[in-house]
């Protein structure tokens, strides 16, 4: 009884090691079947696809790390490499406003991420619209008020403009359109791209570029009584370096002969009709517009009438968005995009311009008459700067 009981469980232990041994070969079967059809990821891999997986993982990782810092970090790195000593807070986002705020003053890149960052940490700029070139370009001119015209454009919903100036058709061009393109923002159809960089307007090969990318661009220019930009200008140098010889002698030949140093480019830029000149060789009249940076500061609204007029926009900026604010001595955008504070550009637009001889003064202003003169004919507007 005993043996047969042993044999039972002997039989029994046979069957119970053939079914496993059919299981493990059934197990072996589908995994050899898997790994050779490409589905097998637990498999030994060879070096190389070993590499190019850790390859997505590191890019993946740079990808999240690079937007991290850029979210958790204000964007305080120049854009450029070597941005002009003239433009340099442009681009280093130190400006600062009097209370309470500033205008962005930051690199295209973390321009673009900020318009991502402004929807909550949804990145709705990033996902939706095309990245395009733009429409208009704000080509000039220097301390004429530039900074102000965009940042009052911005309030427009149909506009998106770069926050930077990306200075592509002065310094970049060998960089390519594509790359030029990239910096833009998305837009959706029936918006507008902008973007501003004051010193297309006296570079010689700006039109030539700007029309190779596509000639019917609109270009707007602010211009400014030419004497008091070169001050302006002058003023902002000698903010960085205090150690600057004065005015008169930098705008001045000689003091005794009271000639006008044109070499200087606080002046040289000032010669409006000159560079329009040359640009007109490239586009029509009709695809400029002339901002007067006077009437920015003195009547902001209206100005930004004729500019939206311009660009074929409805008219949405108007009174309602600007107050002067007094202690600024300027307009202000009550509540600018993005943000429900009332903002006024930042400390280096706007400050108090040194004393200069009025003599200087003077002798500039006879300089200028004749320039003056000639680009109001070219331009048919009269800026009375006289
Ligand atoms: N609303 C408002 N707030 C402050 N400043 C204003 C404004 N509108 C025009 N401006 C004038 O803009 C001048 C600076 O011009 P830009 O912005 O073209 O300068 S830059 O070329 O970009 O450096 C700046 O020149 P300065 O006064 O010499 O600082 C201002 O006079």
């Amino acid at each position: 009884m005993g043996c047969s009981g042993c044999r039972v469980r002997l039989n029994s232990g046979k069957a119970l090691s053939k079914v496993s041994v059919f299981f493990t070969m059934v197990l072996i079967f589908t995994y050899f079947f898997y790994c050779l059809t490409a589905f097998c990821d637990s498999a030994p891999r060879t070096i190389y696809s070993q590499r190019s997986s850790d390859r997505d993982y590191d890019t993946l990782d740079d990808h999240r790390r690079v937007l991290d810092e850029l979210r958790s970090s204000p964007p305080p790195r120049p854009l450029l490499d070597a941005p002009p000593p003239g433009n340099r807070t442009d681009f280093a986002g130190a400006e600062h406003m009097d209370a309470p705020g500033q205008f962005p003053q930051q690199t295209p890149d973390a321009a673009i991420e900020q318009e991502s960052a402004q929807n909550n940490g949804i990145p709705v700029s990033n996902t939706f619209g095309t990245k395009r070139f733009p429409q208009a370009i704000i080509i000039g001119v220097k301390k004429g008020g530039t900074r102000a015209l965009l940042e009052f454009l911005r309030i427009h919903p149909d506009v998106r403009a770069v926050g930077a100036e990306p200075h592509f058709f002065d310094r970049f061009y060998d960089k390519g359109l594509e790359w030029y393109r990239n910096l833009m923002p998305r837009t959706l159809d029936g918006q507008i791209t902008m973007e501003k960089t004051p010193s297309y307007f006296v570079t010689k090969e700006a039109p030539s570029r700007v029309c190779t990318m596509n000639c019917q661009t609109k270009l707007i220019v602010v211009v400014r009584d030419p004497v008091t930009r070169a001050v302006s200008d002058y003023t902002q140098t000698l903010s960085k370096n205090p150690g600057l010889p004065s005015f008169q002698s930098l705008a001045l030949k000689n003091s005794s002969t009271g000639l006008i140093d044109t070499t200087w480019s606080a002046v040289r830029i000032g010669l409006y009709a000159k560079h329009l000149e040359n640009w007109l060789q490239y586009f029509p009249l009709s695809h400029f517009l002339f901002v007067s940076g006077e009437r920015l500061v003195t009547d902001p609204a209206g100005e930004m009438g004729r500019v939206q007029d311009f660009l074929g926009l409805k008219r949405v900026v108007s009174d309602k968005h600007f107050y002067f604010n007094q202690t600024k001595g300027f307009p202000c955008l009550k509540k600018p995009e993005g943000s429900s504070k009332p903002r006024c550009l930042g400390k280096s637009k706007g400050r108090p311009h040194p004393q200069i001889p009025s003599e200087v003064l003077q002798r500039l202003r006879d300089f200028y008459r004749p320039f003056n003169q000639y680009f109001y004919q070219i331009s048919g507007q009269d800026f009375g700067w006289d």
